[in-house]
């Protein structure tokens, strides 16, 4: 029976949460996209449904949010977890507001728990304000992120702007009094009419006492969370078995071909390290303001090095250089550049490539629909919360999707080669 699904926003906000449930001991499937209606879900204790709709118009999310459930219902699976951004990525518009409200007028549910502190990702929240290691988020680099900046740490006034109802927060020293303190707490905010309710927690155990309880309510947050409540629902599998087996993943030996398109300032110093030690190529709509040109360009290059080394092609740039980019292609430089990025994976693999590492949440979400992944095992963690995924069906491809804040510096330039 499948206990819980996680219906992520981005596919590596999927992975994460998928890797997560792993480590909780839960049998999980991963998909990408919203289901066709009439497929089945295999056996499994947890789901995951990545789909890229954190960045999109809300009526066109709340869509396939809405669609997703109905295949969810059909195939038996009645409890759902809301899985954002650990750093809450939305615009002032949503779309976590509106999704929450759509999640409470179809299921019925009485609230819903905001919590995306996630500390093995070092983001915590307390008094309802997120931090990423020491510092705010909106001191944090995510303050000039290219699709959602985050210009206010405080989550219950930024929710408060994407939603009509009203949002309350249960503070760390009530978390910290336990379980009961929190429903208790939760009860009396839902009595004063409030439906989206900010929980702190600064550690792992403070998840715990968040995650256990809440029936008449849908969850939300970070793999923090997600992992809380899997092991809640306790473990069923060792964390290296698969509940659809394993397939011989493509290693090292095959050539991996990194594409890179976040911006964070983890992914700029990985893509500088990378440099050092693997042939790149960076993409500059500065200089080549022309997707089919960047294409070609990109596609050309990757064919002329060693297919069995790793290789780096990305556009991440920092603040200054991307304004310059967006002067030369236009407002919707990111979103091109992600379809840049995700045609050259889809030319590589038709060239043969069968290992591919992308840095960047929408920019994997594109590579994954341009390649037409729909389904993926999810193996062994690269980094925390950084999954290989090998495709079911097909020859198997190995995909690493990385989040764009996530790993050490020297990531891309070690997983390539591991
Ligand atoms: N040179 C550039 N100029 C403008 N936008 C760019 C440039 N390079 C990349 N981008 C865009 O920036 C966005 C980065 O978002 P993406 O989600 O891929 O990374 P991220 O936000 O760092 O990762 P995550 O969502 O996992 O935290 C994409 O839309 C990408 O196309
Ligand atoms: O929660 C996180 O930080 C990640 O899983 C993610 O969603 C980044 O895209």
């Amino acid at each position: 029976m499948t206990h819980i699904a996680v219906i992520a926003d981005d596919y590596t906000g999927g992975t994460d949460a998928a890797a997560a449930l792993r480590r909780s001991g839960l049998r999980v499937v991963m998909l990408f996209g919203v289901p066709a209606p009439g497929s089945t879900l295999q056996n499994c204790d947890a789901v995951v449904v990545g789909i890229k709709f954190r960045s999109i118009a809300r009526a066109e999310a709340c869509e396939y949010v809405e669609r997703t459930v109905a295949w969810l219902r059909e195939n038996g699976v009645n409890r759902y977890f809301y899985k954002y951004c650990s750093t809450f990525d939305s615009t002032p518009e949503g779309n976590i507001g509106p999704v929450c409200d759509l999640l409470l007028t179809l299921t019925g549910a009485r609230y819903t728990i905001v919590c995306p502190a996630t500390p093995l990702h070092l983001r915590t929240t307390y008094l309802g304000h997120l931090f990423v290691d020491d510092t705010l988020l909106s001191e944090s680099s995510m303050r000039t992120h290219p699709l959602t900046p985050m210009t206010d740490s405080n989550l219950v006034r930024w929710l408060s702007l994407q939603t009509e109802s009203m949002v309350g927060s249960v503070p760390l020293n009530v978390v910290r009094a336990g379980h009961e303190a929190v429903i208790e707490r939760v009860n009396g905010l839902v009595d004063q009419g409030v439906r989206h309710i900010v929980a702190d927690a600064t550690n792992d155990s403070d998840l715990d006492s968040i995650a256990a309880g809440h029936e008449s309510a849908v969850l939300s947050g970070g793999a923090g969370l997600v992992e809380a409540v899997g092991r809640n629902l306790g473990a069923s599998l060792p964390a290296d078995e698969h509940p659809m087996g394993s397939r011989d993943a493509p290693d090292a030996s095959s050539g991996t071909l990194v594409l890179a398109g976040s911006c964070s300032e983890a992914t700029l110093e990985q893509v500088r390290r990378a440099r050092l030690t693997m042939p790149a190529l960076r993409l500059d709509p500065g200089d080549i303001p022309d997707a089919d040109t960047l294409v070609d360009t990109a596609v050309a290059w990757n064919e002329a090095q060693d297919q069995t080394r790793p290789r780096l092609i990305y556009t991440s740039a920092a603040a200054e250089e991307r304004r310059r980019g967006a002067m030369a292609m236009g407002p919707d430089t990111p979103q091109i550049l992600e379809h840049v990025l995700a045609r050259i994976a889809s030319r590589a693999v038709e060239q043969g490539a069968r290992r591919i590492v992308v840095a960047g949440g929408e920019t994997s979400g594109a590579v994954v629909a341009e390649l037409g992944v729909q389904q993926v095992l999810v193996g062994a963690e690269a980094a925390p919360g950084v999954p290989w995924c090998t495709t079911v069906s097909g020859d198997p491809i190995s995909l690493l999707l990385k989040s764009g804040n996530f790993g050490d510096p020297d990531f891309l330039a070690k997983s390539a080669s591991a």
